[in-house]
């Protein structure tokens, strides 16, 4: 008897990955990636391109699919469903002066978060509807509809040509907009009509409840619902409560699940939907591996001699400190830093300054996982950055406590596949799959690397 496939897709960041699955029981049969275009502003059509390269010879092989995407990117249709400018991602944080525009419009920071989940970062899409309506008026009158990368993947892969014909999304997508509520399960169109400066709302994708078959490809494979590459990362990893992720990719993101909605007053917390009809608290950064990637190329070392050096450095760098705030940051809310680098002496070495990077990296995470504000049973590592020695050896004392890391694998599209499979099966719960293999790392707590880092923090604010 042949066995059924299902294919998981993570359109993230910086690349595409696709896996086929096998829908009994979630085992790899095979998989793929091909990159995306860098920058914080890419055409959606870069995305199409790139999951057609990587799901060549796997995607006809499955019987559903599903897809997962980097959250909040605005991607604005026109009538006739061509894209109306290239997308703004999650991490362009050209309309942070937006946030107070939005944050006033529904009644102050608490009105707001009880409103729409979160007190938004410039990485929602309700502020850049909001910076468009204010700078590019005559994009933002052209547009019919609005869509996020995974919806418009999705999309796309059902043959859609018009707009809003049959534009899908799932909660957890939706709950990253910032004009839906997650209290109420539902969009708030006139929230999306202001930020576009009308009266009329765009079309909002249609809410697809979790594990349903959302659409069907023309060939006729389910397509799933689809969810941010958060929520997927959860599904993939079917976490339970007390459970915190750390994920190190593009962004670094600290979630958990939650039975009740959050509405947190001071911005660090996202208060989004999961992919199961429960809710993920999450906070998330916006320099994260990138931090190891660019002091690693200023050293002129790959990732292994990179972490070889860091692992040779003191605990605390011998002083050096490093502030990771490179592009801008998004928790905290200061998108206009950069990074700082303090206590360097005539005696700053190679192994110093790459442990200050990997320890600033660690102690935004910490800061991130104190953010939700609750009291780990476990800390999942996962993304790229997890594979790290340094990160890996590092992370529990940084952390305080022990840390499991996740063998080296793409969760988010795992989570994706698992969601198709759900849809496939029409039960009412996803299927069991045996949960991943992680590596249990301990160490001595570090207490003054911590410190070392919050005081710089702390003095730095308004720079
Ligand atoms: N061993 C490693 N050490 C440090 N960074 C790594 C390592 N392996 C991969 N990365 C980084 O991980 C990133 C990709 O991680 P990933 O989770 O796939 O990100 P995203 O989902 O945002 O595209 C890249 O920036 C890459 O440089
Ligand atoms: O904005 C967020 C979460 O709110 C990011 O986590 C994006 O969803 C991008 O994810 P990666 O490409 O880094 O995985």
């Amino acid at each position: 008897m042949s066995e059924t496939l299902v294919a998981g897709i993570d359109s993230s960041t910086q690349s595409v990955k696709v896996l086929l699955v096998r829908a009994e029981d979630g085992v790899v049969v095979d998989q793929a990636s091909a990159p995306h275009p860098g920058g914080t502003e890419v055409h959606p059509a870069a995305w199409w391109a790139a999951l057609q390269e990587a799901g060549r010879g796997l995607l006809d092989r499955a019987a559903a699919i599903g897809v997962g995407g980097q959250q909040h990117g605005m991607v604005a249709l026109d009538a006739d469903g061509e894209v109306v400018r290239p997308a703004l991602l999650w991490n362009d944080l050209r309309s942070a002066p937006q946030i107070d525009t939005v944050v006033e419009h529904l009644g102050g920071p608490q009105a707001c978060a009880d409103t729409i989940g979160s007190v938004p970062p410039a990485s929602f899409t309700v502020t850049k509807l909001r910076w468009m309506a204010e700078h590019e008026p005559e994009n933002a009158a052209r547009t019919a509809s609005v869509a996020l990368p995974h919806d418009w993947l999705t999309w796309k892969l059902a043959g859609g040509t018009e707009a809003g014909a049959d534009l899908i999304t799932d909660h957890g997508e939706a709950s990253g907009t910032g004009y839906y509520s997650p209290a109420q399960r539902a969009w708030l169109p006139e929230v999306a009509a202001w930020a576009l400066g009308r009266d009329t709302a765009p079309v909002l994708p249609r809410l697809v409840d979790p594990g349903a078959v959302a659409l069907r490809t023309p060939s006729g494979q389910v397509l799933s619902a689809g969810t941010g590459d958060n929520m997927a990362a959860a599904l993939g990893l079917a976490i339970a409560d007390g459970d915190v992720v750390v994920s190190i990719g593009t962004s670094g993101t600290a979630f958990c699940v939650a039975d009740a909605p959050t509405a947190e007053p001071t911005g660090s917390v996202s208060g989004f939907c999961d992919a199961t009809g429960r809710y993920l608290p999450l906070v998330c950064t916006v320099n994260a591996s990138r931090v190891l990637a660019v002091v690693g190329t200023l050293l002129g070392v790959d990732h292994d001699e990179f972490a070889r050096l860091a692992l040779a450095g003191e605990p605390g760098a011998g002083g050096l400190t490093l502030l990771p705030y490179l592009d801008g940051e998004r928790t905290p809310n200061r998108p206009d830093a950069t990074g700082v680098l303090r206590g360097l002496t005539s005696g700053v070495t190679r192994e110093n300054f790459a442990r200050a990077a990997v320890e600033s990296l660690l102690c935004s995470l910490a800061d991130a996982v104190d953010a939700l504000d609750v009291k780990p049973n476990r800390v999942l590592m996962i993304g790229g950055g997890s594979r790290n020695a340094a990160v890996q050896q590092l992370a529990p004392s940084v952390f305080g406590q022990q840390v499991q890391v996740l063998e080296p694998g793409e969760y988010v599209a795992l989570g994706a596949a698992r969601q198709a499979a759900w849809a496939l099966s029409g039960a009412a719960t996803p299927p069991l799959w045996a949960p991943a293999p992680s590596v249990a790392f301990e160490g001595e707590p570090q207490p003054r690397v911590r410190e070392q880092y919050d005081a710089l923090r702390d003095a730095t604010v308004g720079w």
